[in-house]
């Protein structure tokens, strides 16, 4: 099912791109819960954290090495960052194509809400 994530992957409508390469395309979150917070996703259709496959696993990490990449170019990488992806309802996932959030440019609260 296409989600609005994939509209961004098609440019059918616009977002703020910070990374692409041919797996992996990430932007900015319209709705940032930190100074820094971007979205980064796999070009494949994915709904959830559930739905992995062992063929996803190369893209998962791709999603991280893209995280940790934006961290080091944003500058937050040694002071620290938030990675996080939600799964269902319950986890607070409202897009379901599977996303890694990554949160930086504040301190970051634990255990998370
Ligand atoms: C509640 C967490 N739900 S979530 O874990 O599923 O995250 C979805 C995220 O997508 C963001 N988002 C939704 N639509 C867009 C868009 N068009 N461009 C950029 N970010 C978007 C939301 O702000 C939200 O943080």
């Amino acid at each position: 099912m296409s989600t609005i994530f994939s509209k961004i992957i098609n440019r059918e409508i616009n977002a703020d791109i910070v990374y692409e390469d041919d797996d992996v395309l990430a932007f900015n979150d319209v709705n940032p819960q930190a100074p820094v917070h971007v979205l980064i996703i796999p070009k494949k259709e994915i709904a959830t954290l559930n739905d992995l496959t062992e063929a996803d696993a190369e893209v998962v990490g791709k999603l991280h090495l893209a995280a940790a990449k934006i961290a080091r170019e944003k500058g937050f990488a040694d002071e620290g960052y938030r990675v996080v992806m939600n799964c269902n309802e319950q986890g607070g996932q409202s897009v379901y194509h599977i996303h890694l959030h990554l949160m930086g440019g504040r301190r970051m609260s634990w255990p998370a809400g």
